[in-house]
């Protein structure tokens, strides 16, 4: 662990920092012991409790802002960064960073932003192909609602989401009960080139500690649409395995035109006075276009879709 992480408090010690400045109920401790009742006896496990039941009661949006507060999820997310990429020092070496996919621009402003778009890095052919098997998979019933899988996270508001969704699993473990199904081919090629080019250049440059999940998202014609949200909690944590660090998205629609809908609308991050920084920015959810998101740091929200609307969304830990 570097200077740099040592000098931040961990996700954790964030979160129960809240628990405690929210518990009013915690002892005021005094410096001289003969303040307290005789009978007083200070138990810390009694108090931890409370503090992970206030922590359960909260919603993540409400606990993203409390931490955003503290700090930016942007700063803490670029902690997962093996450099600071924004220094004219370090980016005088861009030509020789061991890129195989990504373009040093892109990396730098996913450094910067907490976003970027990439385009061509599959052929048509393949993007065709999942789209078509997308198609067949709403065929046979295999999508499930998104907002079904709520117990599984509770402080996730999956209310927000109109979106039915499936999972791939790379090792092929299909249990049709969980939305688990096999890769189909086309779909596979993608994997492919999530798993090996594009993980070979994130894993570069950002630490990654953990699984990679794939989800395939179906947004229904009749104005589905994903609300404001983030896909996980700011860590700076190199040892955790949980959180998501970053997010790619996929998008798998031919001849996508304006009125379909379904663009992603991409927030701006908030100043030191909480205010919007800069514009919102939309992407478009185009055949063969990849938005890459640090998961902790940017929120980002689907419009509503006048038509099927296909992605398929890997989450890096
Ligand atoms: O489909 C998209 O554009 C983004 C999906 C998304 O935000 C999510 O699944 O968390
Ligand atoms: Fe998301």
């Amino acid at each position: 662990m570097n200077q740099q992480q040592e000098d931040h408090a961990s996700l954790e010690d964030r979160i129960l920092r809240m628990a405690a400045t929210d518990a009013s109920d915690l002892p005021d401790f005094p410096d001289d012991k003969s303040d307290l009742p005789s009978d007083f006896e200070y138990h810390p496990e009694d108090y931890e409790q409370d503090e992970m039941e206030i922590v359960e009661e909260i919603s993540e949006s409400e606990l993203l802002k409390y931490l955003d507060q503290q700090e930016s999820g942007l700063s803490v997310a670029q902690r997962l960064f093996y450099h600071e990429l924004n220094t004219t020092e370090y980016q005088r070496h861009s030509g020789s960073w061991d890129l195989s996919c990504l373009t040093p621009e892109a990396v730098e402003e996913l450094y910067s932003k907490g976003w970027t778009e990439l385009e061509g890095q599959l052929d048509l052919d393949t993007l065709r192909g999942a789209h078509n098997e997308s198609v067949q998979l709403l065929e046979q019933g295999q999508f499930i609602p998104a907002s079904s899988f709520s117990e599984n996270d509770p402080s996730r508001d999956t209310a927000a989401r109109d979106d039915s969704i499936l999972w791939f699993d790379p090792e092929n473990q299909a249990d049709h009960q969980k939305g688990i199904v096999d890769t189909p081919p086309h779909f596979q090629k993608i994997l492919e080139f999530i798993q090996g080019p594009l993980m070979h250049d994130i894993r570069q440059m950002v630490r990654l500690n953990g699984r990679t999940e794939y989800q395939l998202a179906y947004f229904h014609p009749e104005g589905a649409k994903y609300e404001r949200h983030r896909d996980a909690l700011p860590t700076d944590n190199p040892a955790d395995t949980h959180q998501r660090r970053i997010t790619v998205v996929f998008y798998l629609n031919p001849g996508w035109i304006a009125d379909h809908g379904g663009e992603v609308k991409i927030y701006s991050r908030p100043d030191d006075h909480g205010l919007p920084e800069g514009a919102e920015r939309i992407v478009k959810p185009l055949l063969g276009r990849i938005l890459l998101l640090m998961s902790g740091a940017v929120d980002h929200e689907i419009m509503p879709c006048h038509h099927p609307r296909y992605a398929l969304t890997a989450w890096m830990r």
